[in-house]
């Protein structure tokens, strides 16, 4: 883990002696440990959206990845309980955290090392089942009290980002997430351009204003696909989910908009292989996309 100063409240020491004492541990209580873990994090992103299926994952992913290779430390915590994908798409579905001796608090996984800012540090529901395949069939407060669990509990030292990668819409994870995390904080919104992705999206952004969390932006994901006609080799721009619908609910709603990332088979091949298009294809359309739109967040966090 990296040991590298950010400037946050609190010293990698008292993370360790809290986390690796378990009388200590016991004297706090959980929403103590939460924001002893918290006020060692420099600054807290939430990806999420209305909608399913819009890219949340491998924006957070690639996000974690963008600022660690800039030396940044980061973790990624996936809040999404039911359907946790985040091993899966940085190739750690064998893995898992490392219980601290004597105590009930973990060290998370450790994911790719891209610089000195030390390994992505990684927690995920999916760390805990006996197969990928395996269900979680759990309501509402358990799922809650999983998300609380992996924050307190976890040894997360001193991170200069948290990513929290959200299931879709605003009910209990969401709300969970928005509400623990505390200051420093901002959201980011993925959608794709299409009306019924837009419309749930808007419900997210004013969910996070009652909130009072700070609204850093709309992703437009899945914003075009561009192929070669296979007889005259031309490039054909087909708007398969639309054009231009992240754009509009940004301005209508007056939040930033952070810009908008293609369609590109291989986000969705390396996906699967485990592998963030950052790393497997740094030089792709989405990369330099997404390279703008780290600066915009970075410029807005930080
Ligand atoms: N720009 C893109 N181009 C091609 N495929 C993409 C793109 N963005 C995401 N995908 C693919 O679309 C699928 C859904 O993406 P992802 O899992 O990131 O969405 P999600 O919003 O996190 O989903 P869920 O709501 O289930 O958590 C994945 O297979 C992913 O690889």
């Amino acid at each position: 883990m990296s040991e590298k100063k950010v400037d946050v409240e609190v010293s990698k020491e008292d993370i360790d002696k809290a986390m690796g004492n378990p009388q200590k541990q016991a004297q706090l209580t959980e929403m103590e440990q939460i924001n002893l873990m918290m006020k060692g994090v420099k600054h807290k992103i939430i990806v999420c959206s209305g909608k399913g299926g819009v890219g949340k994952t491998t924006v957070a992913v690639n996000l974690a990845i963008a600022l660690a290779a800039k030396g940044l430390s980061v973790g990624i915590l996936d809040v999404d309980i039911t359907g946790p994908n985040v091993p899966k798409m940085l190739n750690l579905e064998d893995e898992r955290p490392t219980v601290i001796p004597g105590t009930n608090t973990f060290t998370p996984v450790h994911g790719p090392m891209l610089s000195s800012g030390g390994p992505i540090q990684v927690m995920s529901m999916a760390f805990l089942l006996e197969t990928p395949d395996t269900p979680v069939i759990w309501r509402g407060p358990l799922k809650m009290k999983a998300i609380r669990q992996f924050i307190a509990e976890g040894n997360w030292g001193l991170l200069d980002y948290l990513i929290l990668d959200l299931p879709p819409g605003t009910s209990d994870e969401t709300l969970d997430a928005m509400q623990l995390v505390g200051d420093n904080s901002g959201v980011v919104i993925v959608t794709t351009p299409q009306e019924v992705a837009t419309m749930d999206a808007r419900k997210t952004i004013n969910m996070s204003k009652a909130m009072k969390r700070k609204v850093v932006g709309i992703i437009e994901n899945m914003s075009g696909l561009t192929v070669k006609c296979p007889k005259c080799e031309e490039e054909i721009k087909i708007d398969l989910f639309g054009s231009g619908g992240g754009e509009k609910a940004a301005n209508e709603l007056n939040v930033p908009f952070l810009g908008k990332v293609p369609i590109e088979h291989k986000i969705m091949q390396q996906g699967d292989k485990g592998v963030p298009f950052l790393i497997s294809n740094p030089d792709s359309v989405s990369a330099e996309a997404f390279d703008d739109i780290v600066k915009k967040i970075r410029a807005d966090m930080e």
